[in-house]
């Protein structure tokens, strides 16, 4: 079976980013770039990384008009993502939209709350639902839109998965036993989350920030 961790690369510069990438690269299955990284270095930044011969999930979490975010799908294309993440609550159309624009390799998957998220944070927004229900609902929309899958916590990925078997699952907010949580609020650990069913385990601070991240992936890596 292949590695499932994708390591968040959410670090400003772009040299140390590639340094970074190269250092854990044996002990991880992707690298996943995100709005810190595609805003800084755009399309050469992502050609950079792309030569280490890793898989490249561009976790864009786009979010607009249907047409909107279909044109950006159009747009990066060339750099051939394994993974992009559009927002579910954009809505049917704009999910429909961008998986026709996505190009044929690329999974587009629905981001359902953010792992930072708790029922309050929702209920501040208007939400009533649980987290789990909330989700739920989420991922169900974003299976009869078409997508390949749903980013959400490792505290509903079973729910889901049992929703939607052959469903594509991303699940960030992971966490080694004793590392620090941070901004994140429903966490779980890296091998929790593949027990319950996640395909891609996305994995930042707990590498990027150890003190030795090849030592700390490798660490992780053992767990699974
Ligand atoms: O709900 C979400 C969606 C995306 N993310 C992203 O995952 C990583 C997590 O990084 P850590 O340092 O391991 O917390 C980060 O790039 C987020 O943008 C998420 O955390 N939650």
């Amino acid at each position: 079976m292949s590695n499932p961790v994708y390591l968040a690369l959410d670090v400003p510069r772009l040299h140390d980013a590639v340094a970074l990438a190269k250092q854990v690269k044996d002990h991880v299955g992707g690298v996943k770039l995100g709005l810190e990284f595609f805003n800084a270095h755009g399309a050469h930044g992502v050609h950079m990384i792309a030569q280490l011969g890793l898989p490249i999930f561009l976790d864009l979490k786009l979010h607009d008009i249907p047409n909107t975010v279909a044109g950006a799908m159009q747009a990066i294309h060339v750099l051939e993502p394994a993974i992009v993440t559009v927002h579910a609550c954009g809505g049917r159309a704009m999910m429909e939209d961008a998986k026709a624009a996505a190009g044929e390799n690329t999974k587009v998957v629905g981001v359902t709350m953010l792992t930072s998220l708790d029922e309050r944070d929702i209920r501040d927004m208007g939400i009533n639902d649980s987290p789990e229900d909330h989700v739920l609902r989420l991922a169900d929309l974003a299976h009869s839109a078409g997508l390949d899958g749903v980013v959400c916590s490792g505290q509903e990925i079973s729910m889901v998965h049992k929703q939607w078997k052959d469903g594509f699952f991303v699940v960030p907010g992971l966490r080694p036993e004793g590392s620090t949580v941070g901004d994140q609020k429903r966490v779980v650990t890296p091998r929790q989350a593949r027990d319950d069913g996640a395909s891609v385990l996305v994995i930042g601070r707990p590498i990027s920030r150890a003190e030795d991240p090849a030592a700390a992936a490798r660490a992780i890596e053992a767990t699974l």
